[in-house]
């Protein structure tokens, strides 16, 4: 296959002999190679992986017709060299993935409303997009530990333990995709009570032993410190070799850039005459951990024609709060309208940080791939100064190395230079969408079209109708905006209920309940309580890893 490269300074040759070599956001890690960084998951300096170089999509035209697991194969590949992952294996590792969703498509685009579209990803396993990336890390893994494994028993084999921390729907994707895997544990934090049912029910109710659910006393963001803090103790990561499922993971981002293509191809068919080859369109994207909409950002960088990358946050808007000031903080600190600030709703500030929403997968206080977009912000700006590549990676690890360290210790940084918020601007645009707002559109769509919408997934088509009517009023004209509805509304029965307990003909049982939802309340389950503290999780690994061992004989 041929392609090139674009960015941060790779030839083209080494795209055709070798997998892209990964570095990590905060600049001390690099040099790995694709396996590493799938196994790894976070690198030792605390940063994420990153390609060293984005490929561009050469041919991408050409891929207008392909199947989705043939789109699939094309983009990945241009990630992996078959020296790592031998084609024939890749194809197979990415079949065997995507046999078990339901729709055809893997992915269908349906028309909601005029130029509103929507990328239906919820046809997996376990009803949310999360299933696209895990069922493939979930083989990828398996691939990499069978190699890995080949003539070696017992406590010689390399055992990978997961450790994932999830606000609700991660979680089910991964063990789902994970469970009963050979060499493999898993372990799933979740807040406490702070999932939806159907979300608990479907982690829970999973017995496989390999499979362990935690449900942590705090909020999704201790879930993921916790994580973290697991990452940065050499000890543990080095004896329990630790694994991640979360957007951390590369191959996380990489398998999401797929249904990009794919939604933009799909539009092309379904869109003849008024959208042709090389028209730029618009994503809107509901967003918590900002992996999804980091996908099409690396779409968009391979080439695919992206007008904007519409963010869309529920009332935990600190991605919002930074498009429109420049300061990422935990806590905002703007005042009202009346002094000059950004009040929206009448919310000033946030007393405990975390708000619980009607979305609650994306009640998220730190976005954990924003670390990704930034590299890419301070990358493009060092290299303005006319240095070399390598002076302009490490420049971006360092800046990237500062805000993240005023994050943690002062609780945000900004706002950044004016170059580095225009640049981030240029690709996006960001809208905050309150519980009422995305009642009145679950309401408005199920009025208007019949169509049910989950309320994450109203909250990314509240801002794409949004951003239409803007682009109409300033442009004149609005362009198609394909809005991602990232889970069916049936695991978050309490709000679609709530939406549209008025309308007379709406039944959840019958309209929105998927068969294989029905009794899963009635199922036995396994979950340990644990408290918020890193140290207390890593006993709890260490003694349910080593069960897993004396059960299996090691
Ligand atoms: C249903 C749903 N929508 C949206 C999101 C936000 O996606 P991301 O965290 O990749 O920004 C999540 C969680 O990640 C989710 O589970
Ligand atoms: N919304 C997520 C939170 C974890 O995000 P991830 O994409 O980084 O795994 C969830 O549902 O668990």
């Amino acid at each position: 296959m041929s392609n090139g490269v674009v960015a941060n300074g790779a030839s083209a040759d080494q795209t055709h002999t070798a997998s892209q070599r990964y570095l990590s956001t905060r600049g001390e890690d690099s040099g790995f190679s694709f396996e590493e960084v799938v196994l790894k998951g976070l690198a030792s300096d605390g940063g994420l992986y990153i390609p060293e170089a984005i490929p561009s999509a050469e041919n991408w035209e050409s891929w207008k017709d392909l199947s989705f697991t043939d789109l699939a194969f094309n983009i990945i590949s241009l990630f992996v060299s078959p020296s790592e992952i031998p084609s024939e294996d890749l194809k197979d590792i990415i079949n065997r993935s995507y046999a078990t969703f339901r729709a055809d498509e893997v992915t269908p685009l349906v028309n909601l409303q005029g130029d509103v579209h929507l990328l239906e990803l919820f046809h997996g396993p376990t009803f949310a997009f999360k299933d696209v990336a895990l069922q493939f890390l979930g083989n990828l893994f398996e691939y990499f530990l069978v190699r890995r494994n080949e003539g070696k028993t017992g406590r010689d084999r390399y055992h990978l333990t997961v450790v994932g921390a999830t606000s609700g729907d991660t979680g089910s994707a991964a063990i789902y995709g994970l469970r009963g895997k050979k060499d493999v544990s898993v372990f799933m934090l979740h807040p406490k009570g702070r999932v939806s049912p159907v979300q608990e029910q479907q982690m829970t109710t999973v017995l496989d032993a390999n499979v362990h659910n935690l449900a942590v006393t705090g909020n999704f963001d201790n879930c993921q410190d916790i994580v973290k803090a697991l990452f940065a103790d050499p000890e543990i990561n080095s004896t329990h070799k630790l694994g991640a499922v979360n957007s951390i993971n590369w191959a996380r981002i990489l398998a999401q850039t797929v249904y990009y293509f794919h939604a933009y191809f799909s539009l092309l068919r379904q869109q003849p005459s008024t959208f042709k080859l090389g028209d730029k369109v618009r994503f809107a994207v509901p967003s918590g951990n900002f992996g999804d909409i980091l996908a099409g950002y690396f779409a968009l960088r391979m080439g695919l024609p992206v007008d904007k990358l519409v963010i869309a946050t529920n009332e935990n808007d600190i991605l919002d709060r930074f498009f429109k000031t420049g300061r990422y903080e935990k806590k905002p600190t703007y005042g009202s309208k009346a002094e000059g600030g950004l009040e929206q709703d009448g919310v000033k500030a946030h007393e405990d940080g975390v708000k619980e929403t009607l979305s609650p997968a994306m009640d998220i206080l730190v976005s954990s791939n924003f670390e990704r977009l930034l590299w890419f912000l301070a990358y493009q700006f060092a290299s303005s100064a006319g240095m070399d590549d390598e002076w302009n990676k490490k420049q971006a690890g360092q800046e990237v190395s500062s805000w993240l360290s005023d994050l943690k210790n002062k609780g945000g940084f900004g706002p950044v230079y004016k170059d580095v918020l225009e640049a981030a601007r240029k690709n996006f645009e960001s809208e905050r969408v309150s519980d009422p707002e995305t009642l009145d559109t679950i309401k408005a769509l199920y009025k208007e079209v019949g169509y049910v919408l989950d309320p994450h997934t109203a909250v990314g088509v509240e801002a794409a109708r949004r951003t239409q009517k803007r682009a109409l009023a300033e442009e004149g004209a609005a362009k198609h905006i394909i809005s991602l509805s990232t889970a069916h509304p049936a695991k978050f029965a309490g709000a679609v209920e709530l939406a549209l307990k008025e309308e007379p003909e709406f039944n959840f049982q019958e309209n929105v309940l998927p068969p294989e939802f029905v009794g899963l309340d009635k199922k036995e389950k396994r979950v340990s309580d644990v408290a918020n503290d890193w140290k207390a999780v890593r006993d709890v690994v260490r003694q349910q890893v080593e069960e897993e061992f004396k059960a299996l004989g090691y």
